[in-house]
């Protein structure tokens, strides 16, 4: 992907994530990543969104150096920059406050795979990270918040499930590309919003079996899949 579409990319992912309501006034942010030039494209730091243009997304390293010092990078940049690193698979990061994804993450309640919605995308339960240490806060906050999430994935494939919600904060979200990031933090905040429903009726609903997991996840997703890769 050339430099002008993936700024395009990185720029629509923003916007998606405003049209799609999950980011009111500045917060949340989206970048995409050129792993083989080595760099990171990602959302200026308190643009308001009817304002940003593709050449405003700001160029950085991948650990989080700004290449450019006409805008700021977001503030999230270190969380993005970590994931990036800890999951060579993706291309793109989203960020929001949605409303649903982000009760969840301030409840630290993760997301059991409750139905074939959920399946279709989250091959099990989207996890809460555990809470950062006051020290941790101090030493470096937002990267503190990547390695915490890296941390949550040590023995989960980040490919499979492609979110976490941040304990206290709100959710991540990743995918190959940034459209299939922001398309997933749309999918994400539907699917908190169903299991935040089903937990009023049933305050420890029951999950799926493996089984319709697996078959829900499977025939849309890796090597054997037999419908289009994540697009049900
Ligand atoms: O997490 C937060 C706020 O809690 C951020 O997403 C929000 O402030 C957005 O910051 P940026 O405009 O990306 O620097």
């Amino acid at each position: 992907m050339s430099d002008d579409d993936l700024r395009h990319a990185v720029l629509r992912a923003n916007l998606d994530c405003v049209n799609h309501g999950l980011v009111v006034s500045t917060f949340g942010n989206a970048s995409g990543i050129d792993r083989a030039a080595g760099r990171i494209l990602i959302k200026p730091s308190g643009v308001p969104y009817d304002r940003l243009s593709a050449g405003d997304m700001v160029a950085c390293d991948l650990d989080g150096r700004a290449l450019d010092n006409r805008l700021r990078p977001s503030s999230d940049l270190q969380t993005h920059a970590v994931l990036y690193r800890a999951f060579p698979g993706i291309g793109g990061v989203v960020h929001t406050h949605s409303t649903y994804a982000t009760i969840m993450a301030q409840a630290r309640r993760p997301i059991p795979c409750l139905g074939t919605t959920h399946a279709d995308y989250f091959h099990g339960t989207i996890p809460v990270t555990r809470d950062l240490t006051p020290d941790e806060i101090a030493r470096d906050y937002v990267l503190m918040t990547g390695e915490v999430i890296a941390e949550t994935f040590a023995a989960l494939d980040p490919l499979a499930i492609p979110a976490v919600l941040v304990a206290g904060h709100g959710p991540f979200v990743w995918g190959r590309t940034p459209d299939e990031a922001a398309h997933n933090a749309l999918i994400l905040e539907e699917v908190a919003r169903m299991a935040w429903h089903c937990m009023v009726l049933d305050p420890a609903p029951q999950p799926i079996t493996q089984a319709l997991l697996d078959r829900h996840y499977l025939r849309k997703h890796g090597a054997g899949a037999t419908y289009g890769q994540g697009q049900p």
